[in-house]
């Protein structure tokens, strides 16, 4: 694994500027706090010169406030950050963090990116934000992909906490949600349309590409994740799938017991 992870030290414990020094009652952290604990972490890979992706959601906010934070007191220098989002990119913007994109950079440095699920293999389920596409883009484009999860991430099995998102043409968008719900009939699977409401039959949610997103809920472990991610691909009105196969090389995790980073063995 070329990721260094001498930085972190395994079930290391978390400071807490509030915790009362010789207080036997534990300090609880909400899991906001625990997600920005994951970012900070994953932004010590962060070194001058590097082009690093900027991913989307409320962990990888905390990573880009850190970045431009950086950047502000010069300690970084140099960086071109790479974002996964229309939402990302105004973010990194407003902050002044240097941007570009594949067509440009398309080999990137590091990127770092929250996650759904992440599964005992570092499998992942992401686009639960909406942004599946541009993310497994340019996080495949990376050499590095760091993950950044609360430890409420954990699961046995993708699919194991609730949807796993497929984004889809709009063209005939019931037909291909019908025909994903045939394909994991043997796991159980319900296939919804994302809407904005939440409500069935509502305004679908449109991605950043112009695309919706169906949900694929399953009752049971849909198995084989090479052969579901191929079975997938082959219907011809999907675009792409939320899992994250084999792509992370280290997964942060921040709980209250401390932060453990996790690589592939
Ligand atoms: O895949 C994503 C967006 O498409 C996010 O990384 C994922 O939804 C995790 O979000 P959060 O950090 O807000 O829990």
């Amino acid at each position: 694994m070329a990721i260094p992870c001498a930085p972190f030290i395994a079930s290391e414990k978390l400071s807490t500027a509030s915790a009362p020094s010789l207080s036997p009652s534990p300090v609880i952290l909400s899991q906001d706090e625990l997600k920005k604990i994951a970012a900070y972490k994953a932004v010590e890979f962060v070194e001058s010169g590097m082009v690093v992706g900027l991913g989307t959601g409320s962990t990888a906010k905390h990573a880009v406030d850190r970045i431009a934070d950086l950047l502000q007191q010069g300690k970084l220098k140099d960086i071109i950050g790479i974002p996964t989002s229309k939402q990302t990119h105004q973010q990194a913007s407003s902050l002044g963090i240097p941007l570009s994109d594949l067509d440009s950079h398309p080999t990137l440095d590091l990127a770092i990116d929250g996650a759904d699920e992440v599964d005992p293999d570092l499998n992942l389920v992401k686009g639960r934000g909406g942004s599946l596409l541009r993310e497994k883009m340019i996080e495949g484009a990376a050499k590095k992909f760091v993950v950044i999860v609360d430890e409420s991430k954990w699961v046995p099995h993708v699919g194991a906490s609730g949807a796993m998102p497929v984004e889809v043409v709009p063209f005939c968008s019931k037909f291909t949600q019908d025909s994903l719900g045939k394909i994991f009939e043997y796991a159980g699977c319900v296939a919804k349309l994302r809407t904005l409401s939440g409500e069935e039959g509502g305004e679908p949610f449109v991605t950043d590409n112009g695309n919706y997103i169906v949900n694929l809920f399953f009752k049971s472990d849909i198995g084989d994740l090479g052969a579901a991610s191929d079975a997938i691909h082959r219907l011809p009105g999907v675009i792409e799938h939320g899992m994250f196969i084999g792509m992370a090389t280290a997964v942060i995790v921040a709980g209250e017991l401390g932060v453990t980073v996790k690589t592939k063995s």
